[in-house]
């Protein structure tokens, strides 16, 4: 059977273990790396494969894995779209999630193509698992407790402000979905960490969480990407009470976001054009391989 053609839009840690995740797929073949100063500087481990500065550069793409920041997602997938290939990303702001959808979706109708958006574990996996956990207790309460770990988009939204030169942000849980957020910053020359700090403080990201800010050395020295959730929903089924669900897990946050990302790319070749995100898609459509297989052996 003829392999998928992704191409790999950034280079940075969830771009790194897309790479590897590619690698080990049995059904995708990469088209290339999409880098913003395309080959220059270009690592050992690419070393195979084309790294340019324009998607347009790299022939027959089926799909782009937008590994960058959020932030970006959407102007890559609007310029990507449209050159007739689908996308895939990991958008992680959780309120702007429903508009990306609406701004997609005429545009992905129009050119016949595939956005997948909100695609990691949380938003991703997490929230298939919290609208199962929700249909088997359609009354009850849900809670969503991250950590403690290494929140890439966090981190991300930091590294972003003026004075930081590299950033961590860990996320502490608190209990019933409260967090607590540790922020480890790495300050350019003459940056002030109270300026720092307030920026951060006045982000969307940070804005709703109890957030502690502290400069040090070396970002290097104190990261580690590690990080998990427990999800816990108890609630009402039918007219019964008391039943009570759990789903937890311990990651390495880059390599289960960038696995996502390939079953997602896999998936949008088998939808119709349109914009989706992961609760849309049935989850057999994520797996390589034979559906009927499938269907015999996992249900
Ligand atoms: N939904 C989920 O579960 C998860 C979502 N995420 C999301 O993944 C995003 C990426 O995380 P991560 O890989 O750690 O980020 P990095 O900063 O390590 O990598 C992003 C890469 O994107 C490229 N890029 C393109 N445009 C820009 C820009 N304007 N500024 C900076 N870099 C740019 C760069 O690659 P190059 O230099 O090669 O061009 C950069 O290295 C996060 O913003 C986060 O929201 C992460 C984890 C889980
Ligand atoms: N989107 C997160 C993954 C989920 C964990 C989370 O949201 C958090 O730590 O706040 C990330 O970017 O790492």
């Amino acid at each position: 059977m003829k392999e998928i053609r992704a191409a790999v839009v950034g280079y940075g840690n969830i771009g790194h273990y897309t790479v590897q995740a590619l690698e080990a797929a049995p059904d995708f073949e990469i088209a290339g790396i999409v880098r913003r100063h395309g080959a220059e500087g270009k690592p050992q481990e690419l070393s195979a494969y084309e790294v340019v500065k324009d998607i347009r550069e790299l022939k027959d793409v089926d799909v782009a894995i937008l590994a960058t920041p959020t932030r970006s997602c959407e102007e890559y997938a609007r310029q990507i779209v449209p050159l007739g290939i689908n996308t895939v990303d990991s958008f992680d702001i959780h309120q702007q999630i429903s508009q990306y959808r609406s701004d997609m979706m005429p545009i992905c109708r129009e050119h016949g193509r595939v956005s997948v958006i909100a695609a990691g574990w949380d938003p991703g996996s997490d929230s298939i698992v919290r609208a199962l956990l929700q249909s088997l207790a359609p009354k009850g309460l849900s809670y969503t407790n991250f950590g403690p770990g290494m929140s890439m988009g966090h981190s991300v939204c930091v590294r972003s402000k003026a004075g930081v030169k590299n950033a961590l942000s860990m996320t502490i849980p608190l209990g019933e979905g409260i967090h607590r957020r540790m922020v480890y910053v790495e300050l350019e020359d003459g940056a002030s960490l109270d300026e720092v700090t307030k920026a951060i403080k006045a982000d969307p990201y940070f804005a709703s969480d109890e957030t502690h800010v502290f400069a040090v050395p070396s970002v290097d020295e104190v990261r580690d990407m590690g990080h998990g959730v427990h999800m816990t929903r108890k609630g009402v089924s039918g007219k019964t009470q008391n039943q009570r669900f759990e789903f937890s897990m311990s990651i390495n946050n880059p390599a289960l976001t960038a696995q996502v990302l390939v079953n997602v790319a896999r998936a949008s070749m088998r939808l119709q054009p349109g914009c989706y995100t992961m609760i849309e898609i049935p989850v057999v459509d994520m797996l390589p391989g034979d559906r009927e297989e499938h269907i015999a052996h996992l249900v």
